[in-house]
C-alpha cells in the first residue's frame, strides 16, 4: 500500500515539529548538520600569585545531601509533584482542544514578547501549559504522554504520605514502556492514515496521537520492516508482559470437579482479608491501614513508609490468577474489583482496575493483541482504564473450564536494587506421611567459621519445596529476615571434658562392683556425651538383667557419683548401659546446635533442636508430629531454658505468616521477653491488651477461644475435603480454595503454658477440659501444645492430660514418683540437672543435654525479630464470651440486675451500629467482664443479636429514636 510518508504537508498551516518539513519515507536523509562553530577561547588571564597550600578538604557528600532527609524539604517536594500532576492533567486535556491553535504561538515564542504570546495562547494553563503539552504530546509521545501524569502523582503521593504499595521504579518502568510502546503504535496508525487514499483531514487531526517520537520511530520501523512493525510491537508487548509480570504458566484447563472450589488468586492482601473474614484476624480490618513500623526506602534519599499488610511484590511473586469462567458460572468467581475491601489490592490497582472482565492469559500466540487491548492494559496500570484482557478463543468445548493463569507480579525494581532485602521465602508445605514422631540425630556440624545464615538456608530449603511460583503467605511480610546465628553467643568448639584416666577409673570400678555380686563382664565400651558417659557392658552368658538393675544403687555408691542411670537392656543393642555423669559437664551452646546440617536443612514443619544426645549427636524433633509436649522438672533444673530453646528453634525456622504462639505465663516473668515479637509471632484474644497471658481467667478464655478456632478449622477442612492442615494449606496455596467461602491460609499455632500447676490449682477443670480437648483433636489442624510444670504430681498432670501427651520431657525431678508420673518410668530423678533431660516419645527414652540459651541471647533474638516490619497487631483469636459475659446469664437476666450503665451502653452500641464488647470497653472505659455483662443484657433486651464468634453482634435497633422508644418500654429497674 502506497503511503504519503510526510507527517505533515509543507503547505499545511500547522508547522511540523521542529519547524521542519516532515521527512518523506524512503527519501534520502537531509545532509549532515553544518559544522559547529569553533569554540571561543577566552584570553588567558595572568595567574594570581599562589596562595599557601591548605590541605584540601572535600565536603562530605553525606552532609551535602542531608537536606534530602529534611522532612520539610520532602513535603515541599512531594506537594510540588502532586500539584504538578494536576497541572499536567489540565494542560494535557486542554491541549486536546487547543493544541492545534497553540502550535503557532509556541513555535514563535522566542520571537514574540512573552506577555503577548501568553495572551494568544488558548491553553487553560497559559503559555507554560501550552509549551509543556506541546513538548510532551506533540513533539514527544502523543497521547501516551498522559502516562507521565501517574508517575508524577505517584512520586508526590509516596513522598508526602510515605505510603504506597509499589515502588517508584516499578511505576516508572511501567509508564515508560507504555509511553514508548503506545507512541510507536500510534505513530504507525498515523502513518497508515496518511496514505494518499486516506482522509487527509482525519489524518491531520489525529497526528497528535503519536507525537514526534512515536512518528519518527514508526517511520523508521516501517522503512525497515514494513507492516512487520505491527508484529514487532505485538511481540514487544508480549515480551514485556511476560518478563515484567513474570508470566510463566498458561494453564488452559482445569478439572471440572475443582471449579466449584476454584479460588481467585488472592494476593497477600486479599489473604489478610480472608483471614479477617474467617477468623477475625484484624490484620486488614482497615484496608488502608498501614503498619506501625516504618520501612526505609531509598526513593530520592527520603524515608518512604511502606503500606500496611500489603505485600511488597517481587519478581518471584505471582500475584493473581484470574480464572476465566464461563458465563453460566459467575457465582464462584471473585472478580478483582477496585472497590470496597479489595481496594488496596495491589493487583486490582495495578493490573485490573476495573474488574468485570476476568483477567486471563491464555494461548497468547493465538490471541490477537489489539491496540485497544494495549491501551486497556496501560489504563489498568494507571487505574484509570478498562482491564487488560487477552482471552483464549471462546470456542472452548468444555462448559466450565476455567483458565487458570498467573498474572505476574509487578516487579519492584527498588526491591531488587535493595541488596538488603531478602528474597521472599516460600512457605514449606510438605507431605507428612505418618503421624509417628520423627527424631533426627546428627553430628553433622557445619563449619562454625562459616556462620551459617539461617535466612539464606531457610530460603533455599523452602524454595525447593515450593511447587511452582503459587500463593505465598510469606509475602505478607516480604522483607522479613530470618534471625542469624550472629545473634547467639559463640562458645567455640566443644571440647571433650572427660580424661582417659577418668574413663579407665570408672570402667575399673564398674567391673569391680559387678564382680562383687558375681556378675562377670564379657566386654565394656564407653561413649562420652556432654553430661554423662555411657558405659555399655555385655555381661557373661547367663547373667540376669534384673539382677544388674537391682544393683543400681550399689553401683552408684561404689562409683561415688550422683545420677547413675542403668538402662538394661539398651533397646535394640543387646547391651546394658550405665550412664555415669562426667566430672566436668560440657555446656551445649544453642549456636553449636543450630549450626548443624540437620537443623539447617531439616524438612520438618516445626523443628526443635533440643540439644545433644549422650552420643554427642544433635537431637532435632518435629513438634508437628509429637504433636504436643509435656515438660516437667523441679525448680532450677532447666525448664525455662528448655522452653526458650524450643521457642528460639521455631523462630529461627519459621516465617511470621506460618507460625503463631499463644504464650501463657502465670509466673509473669518467664516469657515476658517475647512481648517484642507480638506483631510477628503472637496470637491473642481481640479484647486483651497484653499478648502474653498471665491472668488465669484470661487463660480460660484463651483456651476456649483456641477450641473455637479448632472447631472452625475443622469445618474449613471438612469443607475443603482435606484431612489435615498441610493438605488444606497446600490446596489453598494452589488457589483451589475460595476465600469467599471463608478459606484462608492457616498458620501453625503453638500454645505454650509455662506453669500448669498454678493453673490447675486456680482453675482446675476449666483449664483441664479445653487442654484435653485441644490435645485430643488439635493435631490435624495445626494447633500444638507445650505444657510445662514444676510439679509433675497426679493432680496437675491428670490422667486425661497425660493420655493426650505422648511426648514428654523431664528435667531432673525430686522423686522417683514424680519421674513415674511424667515419664511412666523412673530415671528423671537420677538426672544431674542443668538441662540434663530425658525425652520420651512412646517407648523411646532418650537422654539429651538440653542446649543452653542465655537471656541476653533471647533478648537479642526478640529484638531482631521485633524490630522488623510486622503485622499491625497480634494474630487475633476468635472472641469468646467470658466467664461472666457468657450467654448463660441472659436467661436469668432481671431488670433489677440491670447494670447502671445499661442505657449508656445501649446508646453507644446503637450510635456506632456495632455490637462489640471491646467498643463498650473503649467508650465507657469498662473492664472486659462488665462490658461482657452489658452486652448480654443488651441481647436480652433485644438491642443486639446473639453471640457470633469473632464477629461483632448484630445491632437490632436501627437508630437512636427507636432505641429511646425501646428503653422507655423496658421495665424500670
Ligand atoms: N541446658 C543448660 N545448660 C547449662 N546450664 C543450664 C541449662 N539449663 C539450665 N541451666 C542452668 O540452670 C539454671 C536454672 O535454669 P532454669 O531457669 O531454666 O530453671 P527452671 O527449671 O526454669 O527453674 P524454675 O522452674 O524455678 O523457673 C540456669 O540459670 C542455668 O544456669
Amino acid at each position: 500500500m502506497a503511503k504519503n510518508n510526510t507527517y505533515k504537508q509543507p503547505d499545511s498551516p500547522i508547522p511540523s515539529r521542529n519547524n521542519e518539513p516532515r521527512p518523506v519515507r524512503n527519501q534520502p536523509k537531509p545532509a549532515a548538520e553544518a559544522p559547529r562553530e569553533p569554540r571561543r577561547t577566552e584570553p588567558k588571564t595572568t595567574k594570581a600569585p599562589k596562595a599557601p597550600r591548605r590541605p584540601l578538604k572535600l565536603p562530605s557528600l553525606r552532609g551535602a545531601f542531608s537536606f534530602l532527609r529534611d522532612r520539610r524539604f520532602q513535603l515541599f517536594l512531594g506537594f510540588f509533584f502532586l500539584l504538578a500532576s494536576i497541572y499536567l492533567t489540565i494542560a494535557f486535556v486542554s491541549f486536546l482542544f487547543t493544541g492545534h491553535a497553540d502550535q503557532s504561538v509556541v513555535e514563535s515564542v522566542s520571537s514574540t514578547p512573552v506577555k503577548e504570546a501568553g495572551q494568544e495562547s488558548g491553553n487553560w494553563l497559559g503559555l507554560i501549559g501550552a509549551m509543556l503539552a506541546q513538548a510532551l504530546i506533540y513533539k514527544g509521545f502523543g497521547v501516551a504522554a498522559f502516562a507521565v501524569i501517574p508517575v508524577v502523582f505517584f512520586l508526590g503521593y509516596k513522598i508526602v504520605f510515605r505510603r504506597a504499595d509499589v515502588s517508584i521504579s516499578y511505576v516508572l518502568a511501567l509508564c515508560l514502556f507504555v509511553m514508548v510502546w503506545l507512541s510507536v503504535l500510534m505513530g504507525y496508525l498515523v502513518l497508515t492514515l496518511e496514505a494518499p487514499d486516506a482522509d487527509p483531514i482525519l489524518a491531520h487531526n489525529l497526528d497528535f496521537l503519536s507525537g514526534g517520537v512515536g512518528y519518527e520511530a514508526a517511520l523508521w520501523l516501517d522503512s525497515l520492516i514494513g507492516w512487520g512493525t505491527v508484529l514487532l510491537l505485538a511481540f514487544l508487548l508480549i515480551s514485556f508482559v511476560v518478563f515484567f509480570f513474570n508470566v510463566t504458566t498458561l494453564n488452559l484447563r482445569r478439572s471440572a470437579d475443582e471449579d466449584d472450589d476454584l479460588a481467585p488468586a488472592p494476593t497477600s492482601n486479599e489473604k489478610d482479608l480472608y483471614e479477617h473474614a474467617g477468623l477475625g484476624v484484624n490484620h486488614n480490618a482497615n484496608p488502608t491501614a498501614s503498619l506501625d513500623q516504618e520501612e526505609e526506602d531509598d526513593a530520592m534519599g527520603m524515608t518512604v513508609r511502606r503500606v500496611g499488610p500489603v505485600a511488597q511484590p517481587s519478581r518471584s511473586q505471582p500475584v493473581v490468577s484470574k480464572p476465566s469462567l464461563s458465563e453460566d458460572e459467575p457465582s464462584d468467581q471473585l472478580p478483582i474489583t477496585n472497590n470496597g475491601s479489595v481496594a488496596n489490592n495491589q493487583v486490582a490497582n495495578n493490573i485490573a482496575a476495573s474488574a468485570s472482565v476476568p483477567l486471563t492469559v491464555a494461548s497468547a500466540a493465538s490471541a490477537p493483541l489489539s491496540a485497544a487491548a494495549t491501551m486497556a492494559a496501560t489504563g489498568a496500570v494507571a487505574s484509570t482504564g478498562p482491564s487488560f484482557s487477552i482471552e483464549a478463543p471462546a470456542a472452548e468445548p468444555e462448559p466450565v473450564a476455567p483458565v487458570a493463569s498467573r498474572i505476574p507480579t509487578p516487579l519492584s525494581l527498588a526491591d531488587l536494587a535493595d541488596s538488603n532485602a531478602p528474597a521472599p521465602v516460600a512457605s514449606v508445605l510438605r507431605e507428612v506421611p505418618t503421624p509417628a514422631l520423627e527424631i533426627e540425630t546428627t553430628t553433622d556440624e557445619l563449619d562454625p567459621s562459616a556462620g551459617a545464615d539461617m535466612a539464606a538456608i531457610a530460603e533455599d530449603d523452602d524454595s525447593e519445596a515450593m511447587p511452582t511460583v503459587n500463593y505465598d503467605p510469606t509475602l505478607d511480610l516480604p522483607r522479613y529476615q530470618y534471625p542469624t546465628l550472629e545473634l547467639l553467643n559463640d562458645y567455640g568448639a566443644a571440647k571433650a571434658q572427660v580424661s582417659k584416666e577418668e574413663l579407665e577409673a570408672n570402667k575399673d570400678r564398674i567391673v569391680e562392683t559387678l564382680g562383687h555380686y558375681g556378675i562377670n563382664i564379657a566386654s565394656i565400651k564407653a561413649t562420652i556425651g556432654p553430661t554423662v558417659t555411657l558405659y555399655e557392658i555385655v555381661p557373661d552368658a547367663g547373667v540376669r538383667i534384673s539382677k544388674i538393675k537391682s544393683l543400681e544403687d550399689d553401683i552408684a555408691l561404689s562409683l561415688a557419683a550422683l545420677g547413675i542411670r542403668i538402662i538394661a537392656p539398651i533397646p535394640g543393642k543387646g547391651t546394658i548401659g550405665i550412664e555415669v555423669p562426667n566430672t566436668k559437664k560440657e555446656m551445649v551452646s544453642i549456636r553449636s546446635v543450630f549450626n548443624t546440617d540437620k537443623f539447617v536443612n531439616t524438612e520438618m514443619d516445626l523443628p526443635i533442636a533440643f540439644g545433644r544426645t549422650i552420643t554427642n549427636e544433635v537431637f532435632v524433633a518435629d513438634l508437628a508430629k509429637m504433636p504436643h509436649l509435656l515438660m516437667a522438672g523441679a525448680t532450677g533444673q532447666g525448664k525455662s531454658v528448655g522452653l526458650n530453646v524450643i521457642l528460639a528453634s521455631l523462630l529461627y525456622k519459621r516465617h511470621p505468616s506460618q507460625l503463631k504462639f499463644v504464650l501463657v505465663d502465670p509466673k509473669k516473668v518467664e516469657l515476658s521477653i517475647f512481648n517484642k515479637i507480638e506483631r510477628h509471632f503472637l496470637a491473642k484474644l481481640p479484647d486483651t491488651e497484653e499478648a502474653i497471658i498471665t491472668d488465669t481467667k484470661k487463660v480460660v478464655n484463651t483456651l476456649n477461644s483456641l477450641c473455637m478456632e479448632m472447631d472452625r478449622r475443622y469445618d474449613l477442612l471438612k469443607d475443603a475435603g482435606c484431612r489435615n492442615l498441610k493438605e488444606y494449606n497446600r490446596k489453598f496455596v494452589e488457589r483451589r480454595l475460595n476465600p469467599k467461602k471463608g478459606h484462608r491460609f492457616m498458620p501453625f499455632i503453638v500454645l505454650v503454658i509455662d506453669e500448669l500447676a498454678d493453673l490447675m490449682m486456680t482453675a482446675g477443670k476449666e483449664v483441664e477440659t479445653p487442654i484435653a480437648r485441644l490435645a485430643q483433636l488439635a493435631r490435624a489442624i495445626g494447633i500444638h501444645l507445650i505444657v510445662a510444670t514444676q510439679r509433675p504430681s497426679v493432680n496437675v498432670i491428670t490422667g486425661i492430660i497425660k493420655a493426650n501427651f505422648p511426648c514428654r520431657i523431664s528435667f531432673k525431678v525430686t522423686s522417683k514418683i514424680d519421674s513415674r508420673t511424667i515419664l511412666d518410668t523412673g530415671g528423671a530423678d537420677q538426672l544431674v540437672g542443668q538441662g540434663d533431660m530425658l525425652f520420651s516419645a512412646g517407648s523411646d527414652l532418650i537422654r539429651v543435654q538440653c542446649a543452653f540459651i542465655d537471656t541476653p541471647e533471647v533478648d537479642r533474638l526478640c529484638d531482631f525479630v521485633g524490630e522488623q516490619q510486622g503485622y499491625p497487631e497480634a494474630y487475633a483469636l476468635p472472641e469468646v464470651a467470658g466467664e461472666d459475659g457468657g450467654n448463660s446469664s441472659s436467661e436469668d437476666f432481671d431488670a433489677a440486675d440491670r447494670d447502671s450503665m445499661f442505657e449508656e451502653a445501649a446508646r453507644v452500641i446503637v450510635t456506632h451500629q456495632q455490637g462489640s464488647t471491646s467498643l463498650l470497653q473503649r467508650r465507657l472505659k469498662l473492664g472486659y467482664n462488665r462490658a461482657g455483662r452489658l452486652i448480654d443484657q443488651l441481647e436480652h433486651a433485644g438491642i443486639v443479636g446473639p453471640f457470633e464468634g469473632s464477629k461483632a453482634r448484630e445491632v437490632l435497633i436501627p437508630d437512636e429514636y427507636s432505641l429511646e422508644q425501646l428503653l422507655n418500654s423496658l421495665p424500670k429497674s
